[in-house]
């Protein structure tokens, strides 16, 4: 039977518990942490693999580092568990991405060892940078530390960040925590590169190590940047892509030797100058204790039982939106051989990996790299191809311009596969898909679609692969659809059509997207107190269906909209159409329901629903308060005004 004591890590509250432990017990220590990691995750699930890689560099770092004094940056935030059970947090450790629990990512607001919040991709060089400057100009004493991994370092941003810093000469170090995986296998150019990096150089041994290190960081030059920079540059033959942008490249080193970590990890603290990369060799998942059985042990994982490895996944009802999100667009792909998908590392999540089993040479991984993921679908459409860019509602954040420039400007028939639209559950507010509709419907041009179930969904993508003369994008939410049958091939939809579901007379309920069931429900609650109502669903959020709202203003006496999505989304649409053609003016009582004018934390899909006030009986109060202004309203204005 394993183990379960875990003497020295009871004995750390803090880092600097840890810091006078000896080698030996620090290896303890991270056997030790390791163990616990795991075990947390059983309870709560989350991205285990990650964590697990860096199990020593954790230690190692806390050991030799003053944190919180100095800081260490974990780009992305997943593989923090360790970092949090070593940093105050390990009493809450099982409440990790459960309502009111740790977040499953770095947060200011969570604790001062986490310098910087994250948990999209490759930002922590930046914000690094940003500290190290910050400290140069206030005349501070501190290190930054940058962890990234190799995976993020195919961001635009983790190059334009050490563009920066190796121009600048900023003294701070990033460690590229080089585990050859990103959530899929890396890929690209960059990938390749480490890749023969590490295949072309063995581990440094500590006595190379140290002859690199005296070269680069001789006492005399140490005075001088510019001396030691140019003395770095005579020495250091076969220079790395990392050294021709500035920096100073250490490794590549063995990332879960200890004995390798802390010496290199001591000699480069407190150093005066410059921006070094110590290049870490690291195994994703590494001691994880189901190996063979388990194929998500390198990213991330349900909860599960630790004696048997067992994942307990709730059973499936009906097919996930994403897999009929690939499933359609196989199925239109078929029909139509211009039709081509792009992927920013993320093909399992969004689906995409089962379109580049059938058509591997029409689908595109581009790496984390959304930016370019979208300008390269520009680039492909101009041509006459028909691109899909499946991405994440949250990731699409970050390539705003070139939806805006590349894409909208030219009136390019891009199409955007917006997956996890809405609330997402345990991984939070960083990835919540809430302002795809505010960000998109501004946009002139624009076509954009919520489905209401995955046969909606099915129609949806059929629609986006017949419109042709400008963007398009279908947003979708994560997990299950509601179990409604699917018909084997799409059928256009009439671009900005919607349906009414249920006929009503008092009230009517404007859905868009996936709140259609509560909508449902609410009119069903509704009825139940003499209020009749409508339900409608939108399914076009731009252009919307203008004599559907015109209808549902004059027939209705409140007109509420119901949307997974922040203000100016959706509401804002119908509001400008209402106000436009001054049907506002009317008596009508107008209640828009959208996500509230806050970030909403990680919790089960549904209890963020109800905490945003966009469940059934939230819509069902908004209904009933709605009442007394309709009261007015209607005293105010007779029933025919406006006929
Ligand atoms: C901007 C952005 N795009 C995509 C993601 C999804 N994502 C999270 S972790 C990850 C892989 C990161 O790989 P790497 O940096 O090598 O870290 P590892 O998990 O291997 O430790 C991806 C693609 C994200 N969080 N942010
Ligand atoms: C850290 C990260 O960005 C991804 O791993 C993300 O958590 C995946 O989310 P899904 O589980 O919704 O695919
Ligand atoms: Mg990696």
């Amino acid at each position: 039977m394993a183990d379960t004591r875990t003497p020295l890590l009871d004995r750390v509250t803090l880092p600097g518990d840890l810091r006078t432990f000896s080698p030996a017990e620090l290896k303890q220590l991270a056997d030790e942490l390791r163990q616990e990691t795991v075990d947390a995750v059983s309870v709560t699930g989350g991205h285990l693999g990650a964590g697990l890689g860096v199990v020593e560099l954790t230690v190692a770092l806390h050991h030799v580092f003053d944190t919180p004094n100095d800081k260490v940056i974990w780009d992305v935030g997943h593989q923090a568990y360790p970092h949090k059970i070593l940093t105050g947090r390990r009493d809450r450790i099982r409440t990790l991405r459960q309502g009111g629990g740790l977040s499953g990512f770095t947060r200011r607001s969570e604790s001062d060892y986490d310098p910087f919040g994250a948990a999209h991709c490759s930002t922590s060089i930046s914000a690094g940078l940003g500290m190290a400057t910050a400290r140069d100009l206030r005349g501070d004493d501190f290190d930054v530390v940058a962890v990234i991994g190799d995976g993020s370092m195919s961001a635009g941003m983790a190059y334009e960040a050490m563009n920066n810093a190796g121009a600048s000469d900023s003294r701070m170090l990033v460690i590229l925590n080089d585990n050859d995986m990103s959530i899929a296998p890396p890929v690209g150019a960059m990938s390749a590169y480490l890749s023969q990096i590490v295949a072309s150089r063995s581990y440094c041994s500590l006595r190379e190590l140290a002859k690199q290190m005296a070269k680069r960081f001789p006492r005399a030059l140490e005075k001088t940047a510019a001396r030691a920079e140019e003395f770095a540059r005579g020495l250091v033959t076969g220079g790395t892509l990392f050294e021709e942008l500035g920096f100073f490249y250490v490794g590549p080193v063995d990332g879960h030797n200890l004995d390798h970590l802390l010496p290199i990890l001591r000699k480069l603290r407190g150093r005066r100058h410059g921006p070094v990369l110590l290049h870490v060799i690291t195994e994703k998942g590494r001691g994880h204790p189901f190996p063979e059985a388990h194929a998500e042990k390198y990213h991330a994982v349900a909860k599960f039982d630790v004696v048997t490895g067992v994942q307990s996944k709730p059973q499936a009802n009906a097919p996930t939106y994403t897999r009929v999100f690939a499933d359609s667009l196989i199925a239109e792909a078929e029909a139509d051989e211009s039709i081509v998908a792009v992927t920013a590392a993320m093909p399992s999540g969004t689906g995409l990996d089962l379109f580049a089993k059938r058509y591997p040479e029409r689908c595109f991984d581009v790496g984390i790299a959304e930016q370019h993921a979208v300008t390269f679908a520009a680039g492909m459409a101009t041509e006459g191809l028909k691109p899909f860019v499946a991405i994440y509602s949250t990731f699409l954040q970050r390539a705003y311009d070139q939806v805006v420039h590349d894409v909208a400007l030219q009136n390019l028939p891009v199409r955007f596969a917006l997956d996890r639209a809405g609330l997402v559950g345990a991984d939070g507010a960083t990835h919540a898909g809430a302002f795809d509709l505010a960000y998109l419907g501004c946009l002139p041009g624009f076509v954009i679609m919520a489905p209401s179930d995955e046969a909606e969904l099915r129609h949806m993508v059929a629609t986006a692969a017949a419109i042709d003369d400008g963007p398009s994008a279908v947003r979708f939410p994560r997990g299950e659809g509601v179990g409604v049958e699917l018909p084997a091939r799409g059928v256009p939809l009439e671009i900005g059509r919607g349906r009414i579901v249920r006929e009503g007379t008092t009230i009517a309920l404007l859905s868009l997207g996936g709140r259609l069931e509560e909508c449902l429900k609410a009119a069903d609650a509704l009825a139940a107190r003499g209020l009749s109502t409508t339900v409608a669903d939108a399914r076009f959020a731009k252009p919307i269906d203008s004599d559907l709202v015109r209808r549902l203003a004059r027939e209705h006496a409140v007109l509420i909209t119901v949307e997974e999505g922040s203000t100016g989304g959706f509401a804002s649409q119908v509001l400008h159409d209402l106000a436009t053609r001054g049907l506002l003016d009317r008596g009508l009582v107008v209640r828009p329901m959208t996500l509230p004018d806050r970030f909403i934390d990680h919790d089960k899909p549904e209890l963020q629903y109800a905490q945003a006030g966009l469940d059934a009986s939230a819509i069902v109060a908004t209904a009933v308060s709605a009442l007394p202004d309709m009261r007015q309203a209607r005293r105010l204005v007779p029933d025919s005004a406006g006929d």
